[in-house]
């Protein structure tokens, strides 16, 4: 499989208050970032999965998948995601992505937006599987769509339109004091595949069967 070549010169420092967060727009180059969101959206196995709030079943506004090495069960809104072995094009992304943030990663959450009526409401991924300041990489193809932060006291605000091949790091405090999501829009999108990468903490499971 053809290696992918990134352009580390455009990328810059997003200069929020108690937050680590970089962002480079061209991260992967235009014409192999076609071929990644080609290949992902016909060969990743998404899935439509449902929450439940407040008791009743909702449509969650978007496709989902999850990859990842054995034991890095994930729980997302209540949901739990066992992971499928990895794509060997996921596997390709990860390792760029852990030389980029000289990190290991064991997972990926993959979200499919088909259109502008799919989202991602506001959140922290401060789940206690991702441990104390996660980082976490964030790779986008297809349709620009607004990534928005939201400080979790002040209220403040911050948008940053998430390009095709591009990708957002976000580490440190970030997800301790912010939140972050992807509204709908009335306009007339096309469709936008997100990856984040993450590192699970597995749960050593001990079984003592003697005294
Ligand atoms: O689609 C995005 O850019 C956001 C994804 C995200 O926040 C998540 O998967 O936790
Ligand atoms: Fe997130």
């Amino acid at each position: 499989m053809k290696q992918f070549t990134f352009d580390l010169t455009q990328n810059s420092d997003i200069p929020l208050p108690q937050a680590n967060i970089r962002y480079f727009s061209h991260f992967i180059q235009t014409e192999q970032a076609e071929n990644v969101l080609r290949i992902l959206t016909n060969e990743l196995q998404w899935r439509q999965d449902y929450i439940r709030l407040y008791g009743r079943e909702h449509k969650i506004p978007r496709l989902q998948a999850w990859y990842g090495d054995v034991g890095t069960d994930y729980q997302y809104s209540g949901l739990k995601m066992n992971p499928i072995p990895w794509h060997p094009l996921l596997l390709q992304l990860k390792k760029r992505c852990e030389v980029e943030c000289a990190t290991l990663f064991n997972s990926v959450l993959c979200n499919y937006y088909r259109d502008g009526q799919d989202s991602m409401g506001m959140h922290s991924d401060d789940e206690s599987e991702l441990g104390i300041e996660p980082t976490i990489a964030s790779l986008s193809f297809g349709q620009p769509r607004i990534l928005i932060f939201k400080h979790k006291s002040s209220g403040k605000r911050h948008k940053i339109e998430l390009e095709h091949g591009s990708l957002l790091v976000m580490a440190g405090a970030t997800q301790t004091y912010w939140q972050h999501g992807i509204d709908k829009t009335r306009r007339n999108v096309a469709p936008r595949l997100n990856l984040t990468f993450r590192h699970i903490k597995r749960v050593i499971k001990r079984v003592i069967n003697s005294v």
